[in-house]
């Protein structure tokens, strides 16, 4: 066979996504593999897998194999086998949700406890999902940044809701595992545009004697 230059290689990584229930793990694995979203909540039992493929610069194609861990398995005998030979782990939690944040000590001590066992060494990121409810936000930014400088991790906000920068996170963190650093237009490619809901205001049941009518005109930009 030719060492031609045209020639892609291909690299298999498994990712682990933890965190506490109900915090969006699922949703992001879905978001990022089938560009879906569901509203309504169904908890995973034990784990889920997501396949999908990417391509990196260098004509790196990358499949990831996202293991999506139930929340329930804390403290379970399952986890330690479920985080074995992952080369990432993201540690998810919910931005509105401040004891899914306080939480994530517990995840990250049980990824540690594998690493010592196992003497490997993934890599790591912190994920803050659904920012697209920033105005219930209980988890400040900072808190975030200082669990990211303390732990030596890197830090993603995300929406699995929107889709805002989940596949940055997925392409970051996968470049991150392989040690390939992504320039500024590679970055902004893979910025989605975010679609926003255009709420009907008229369907809303307002007493309008009390408040002034609203448009229901929404820029979408
Ligand atoms: N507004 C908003 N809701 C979200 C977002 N991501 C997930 N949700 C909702 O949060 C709920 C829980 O999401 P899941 O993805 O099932 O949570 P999970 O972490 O997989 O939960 P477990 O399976 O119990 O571990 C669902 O109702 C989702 O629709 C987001 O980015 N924004």
């Amino acid at each position: 066979m030719s060492d031609s230059e045209e020639e892609a290689q291909d690299r298999q990584l498994k990712v682990v996504i933890l965190g506490d229930g109900a915090s969006g793990k699922t949703s992001l694995a879905t978001r990022f593999a089938q560009e879906a979203f569901g509203k309504q909540y169904k908890q995973t039992i034990g784990l889920d897998f997501f396949l999908k493929r990417l391509t990196l610069p260098g004509n790196l194609n990358v499949t990831l194999q996202v293991w999506d861990i139930g929340g329930q398995t804390i403290g379970g005998k399952m986890l330690d086998k479920y985080i074995y030979g992952a080369q990432g782990v993201l540690l998810v939690y919910d931005i509105t949700n401040y004891q899914s944040f306080e939480n994530l000590e517990d995840w990250y001590a049980a990824v540690k406890k594998v690493n010592e066992e196992s003497n490997q060494h993934p890599v790591v990121g912190l994920v803050g999902n659904k920012i697209d409810l920033e105005h219930m936000r209980t988890v400040k930014a900072d808190k975030h940044q200082r669990f990211c400088h303390e732990n030596n991790i890197s830090s993603y906000f995300v929406s699995a809701k929107t889709g805002d920068s989940v596949f940055l996170c997925f392409q970051r963190f996968a470049a991150d595992i392989l040690g390939i650093k992504l320039n500024k237009a590679e970055i902004e490619q893979s910025q989605q545009v975010v679609k926003a809901d255009i709420v009907n205001y008229s369907q809303e049941p307002v007493a309008r004697t009390v408040n002034p009518p609203r448009s229901s005109m929404c820029a979408v930009q």
